[in-house]
C-alpha cells in the first residue's frame, strides 16, 4: 500500500544541540535503511520549511504506523498521512 506523508519538525529550542544532532544522525540511518529496504520510496526537502514530502511503500496501516511511531524525530514531529491509489490515467502499473 502506497501512502504520502508529510512531516513537518519543530525541535524546540531548549533541546540541548548535542541531543538535537544526536537524534538527527539516527534519524538519518533510520530513514536511510527504510529507503534501501524500499519501504520509503521518495523523500522530498519541502523548499524553505524544516518538512518533507514522503512515499512510503508498505503492507498496511499498522507497518505504517509502526514505522513513523519509531521516527527518532516522531516526538518533535507533526505528520499528515495520505493513503494513495493508482490513477485512471497514470501511464505506470498497467496490467
Ligand atoms: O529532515 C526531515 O525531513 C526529517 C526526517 C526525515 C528523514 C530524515 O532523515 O529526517
Amino acid at each position: 500500500m502506497l501512502f504520502k506523508v508529510e512531516m513537518q519538525v519543530n525541535i524546540p529550542s531548549s533541546l540541548p544541540k548535542a541531543q538535537a544532532d544526536d537524534i538527527k544522525a539516527k534519524e538519518k540511518a533510520y530513514s536511510q535503511q527504510l529507503q534501501r529496504d524500499g519501504k520509503w520510496p521518495h523523500i522530498w526537502r519541502v523548499v524553505g520549511q524544516y518538512a518533507n514530502v514522503s512515499i512510503f511503500d508498505v503492507a498496511d496501516n499498522q507497518e505504517l504506523h509502526t514505522i513513523l511511531t519509531a521516527l527518532p524525530l516522531y516526538p518533535y514531529m507533526e505528520i499528515t498521512v495520505q493513503p494513495l491509489c493508482e490513477h485512471p490515467s497514470s501511464i505506470h502499473n498497467q496490467q
